[in-house]
């Protein structure tokens, strides 16, 4: 019966008349897709063989991979109330004790926290903490003066981008003022940087409970009461953290609960605050709070326990992608000296206040060149393609399709991003900023997702990268050096990136 049942689910592409690569039992193309080395490589090489859309089974799930841009506009955009949630893994779903946050969210709660959290990335809250970036850029220009006094060195500014996101997700979001340019082994740093090495056993049990509903629940049991096992222990007896290790994101979301208790003791002080911390802490509540489908009765408050983890999935999100983000536009520069004079051209005719942050943010916004680098930048480099899924709510008909519920949309972003019928009529393998002067289909351009659940954070993501590229090309030229391209290799984890940014820094000399 199990089998009959199994290969039954597998017919589920056949009966819709959507090809596809051949499954096995059991896994579907679960195992293919965890054994790729590169997910986007695999599902662009798929697409060229089987067309804009076929389908994939993760275990007997059914997904869709999508590069035809009319089905994403109806997914993302015209039916999101039928496709409101992301695919996340079984164990995550099971819920212990309401610390859930924006990113795993779905239905009501997510819709309630959305509400929250998207004022806090208002233009006017970004200017207020642009001081705060700021002050970030400068501690990694003081570092690159320090390093850069032997005329042509080496630097690797992909390792200088992540302590300056880092820093700049501290102070922003958990309040907190850091030096990660001077202090490397800053446990920050190390326990973010190692959230994203999954851990491999914690990877087996995750993908088990994919393939195998049912045991979601007693593995998300194991792994919460070791992890619970492991803080106690460390709590009770001390001496032991040299040799056991709090699991890093409950290190870092145990952090976190100080910042909040720390303030909520002295509320005196909190006024002047302007960090994503203080916004959401105002904004939340312990009272008890009731979702429902009626937008008119949800409350407009965060939960007191939802606070804790949506800092730490702020923190998550925006460390490692701006730093990559940064660190592909560093390449861009250095490889094509003639983008780089354009830049350079278009920041100095702007005059820009040594110590006044603010205005700087504001004359950042209206910098065009700029703006079409950027968007260029992440149209060839695109560097996230899980976290953009989307899970049928609702058994739903798109473009003529019946999409069945609990299936997984998984667009092909690479696909469509060198699309040339959406790109042309220059060849999308070329860097041309210009290109995005031309308004294109509204699906066309997704490094940050699209639709009501796109990246809350991209506003305040494209401000750190605006910032940081007008502060630093103010005073250097970008060099290549003879390790640039070695370092470009790109690897793919959660998020695609490069093994290293290896450039040569000239200081820019005046004439007075
Ligand atoms: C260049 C930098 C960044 C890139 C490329 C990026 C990309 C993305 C993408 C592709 C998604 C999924 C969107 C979708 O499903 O449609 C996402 C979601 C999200 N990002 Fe970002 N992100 C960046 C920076 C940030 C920053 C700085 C923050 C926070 C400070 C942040 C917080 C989030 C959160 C909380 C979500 C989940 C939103 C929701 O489900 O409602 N991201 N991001």
């Amino acid at each position: 019966f199990y089998v009959w049942t199994t290969n039954n689910r597998y017919d589920y592409f056949k009966h819709r008349g959507i090809s596809g690569p051949p499954h096995c039992f059991f896994f579907g193309h679960y195992k293919m897709l965890w054994s790729s080395k590169s997910l986007s490589k695999q599902l662009k090489e798929w697409t060229g063989q089987y067309g804009s859309i076929y389908g994939l089974f993760i275990g007997t799930t059914p997904m869709y991979v999508v590069s035809d841009v009319d089905f994403l506009q109806e997914v993302y955009i015209k039916q999101f109330s039928s496709f409101h949630s992301r695919m996340i893994g079984n164990i995550l779903r099971i819920e212990t004790d309401g610390r859930i946050h924006l990113f795993r969210a779905f239905g009501a709660r997510w819709r309630r926290q959305r509400h929250v959290i998207n004022p806090t990335f208002s233009s006017a809250k970004l200017k207020l903490m642009s001081p705060l970036v700021n002050g970030c850029i400068e501690a990694m220009l003081n570092k690159i003066s320090t390093m850069t006094t032997t005329q042509h060195k080496e630097i690797n500014m992909y390792e200088l981008y992540k302590r300056l996101t880092m820093d700049v997700i501290c102070r922003c979001a958990f309040g907190i003022y850091t030096d990660m340019q001077n202090d490397i082994n800053n446990p920050y740093l190390l326990k973010s940087a190692e959230v994203f090495k999954t851990d491999a056993d914690d990877m087996l049990l995750m993908r088990l409970s994919n393939l195998i509903p049912s045991l979601a629940r007693p593995l998300h049991d194991i792994l919460f009461s070791t992890a619970e096992f492991r803080r106690r222990l460390i709590d009770a007896i001390p001496f032991l953290s040299n040799f056991i290790t709090e699991l890093p994101h409950l290190w870092l979301m145990n952090r976190v609960r100080e910042v909040v208790d720390q303030r909520a003791k002295s509320s005196s002080d909190t006024k002047e605050r302007v960090d994503l911390l203080q916004l959401m802490m105002d904004a939340s509540t312990a009272d008890p709070v009731i979702d429902t489908a009626n937008d008119h009765v949800t409350s407009k408050v965060l939960k007191f326990e939802e606070l804790i983890p949506n800092i730490f999935i702020f923190m998550v999100a925006g460390y490692e992608t701006t730093s990559t983000a940064l660190a592909y536009s560093t390449y861009v520069l250095a490889t094509r000296p003639e983008i780089q004079d354009k830049l350079i051209e278009e920041i100095n005719r702007h005059n820009w206040k040594k110590n006044n942050a603010e205005e700087n943010y504001e004359m950042a916004n209206i910098l065009q060149y700029l703006d079409l680098f950027l968007r260029e930048v992440l149209r060839m480099y695109p560097m996230t393609v899980k976290a953009m899924t989307r899970e049928c709510n609702a058994n739903a008909t798109v473009c003529g399709h019946t999409i069945e519920k609990g299936s997984i949309i998984q667009p092909d972003i690479f696909s469509i991003h060198y699309n040339p019928d959406l790109w042309g009529p220059e060849d999308p393998n070329l860097f041309i900023p210009e290109r995005h002067l031309v308004k294109r289909h509204p699906i066309a351009w997704m490094p940050f997702g699209v639709g009501p659940r796109n990246c809350v954070g991209m506003r305040f993501a494209l401000m750190e990268l605006k910032m940081c590229l007008i502060e630093l090309l103010q005073q250097y030229r970008i060099l290549p050096s003879d390790r640039t391209e070695e370092g470009f290799q790109r690897r793919e984890k959660i998020v695609i990136q490069p093994s290293a940014i290896y450039v040569k820094l000239e200081k820019i000399r005046f004439s007075t």
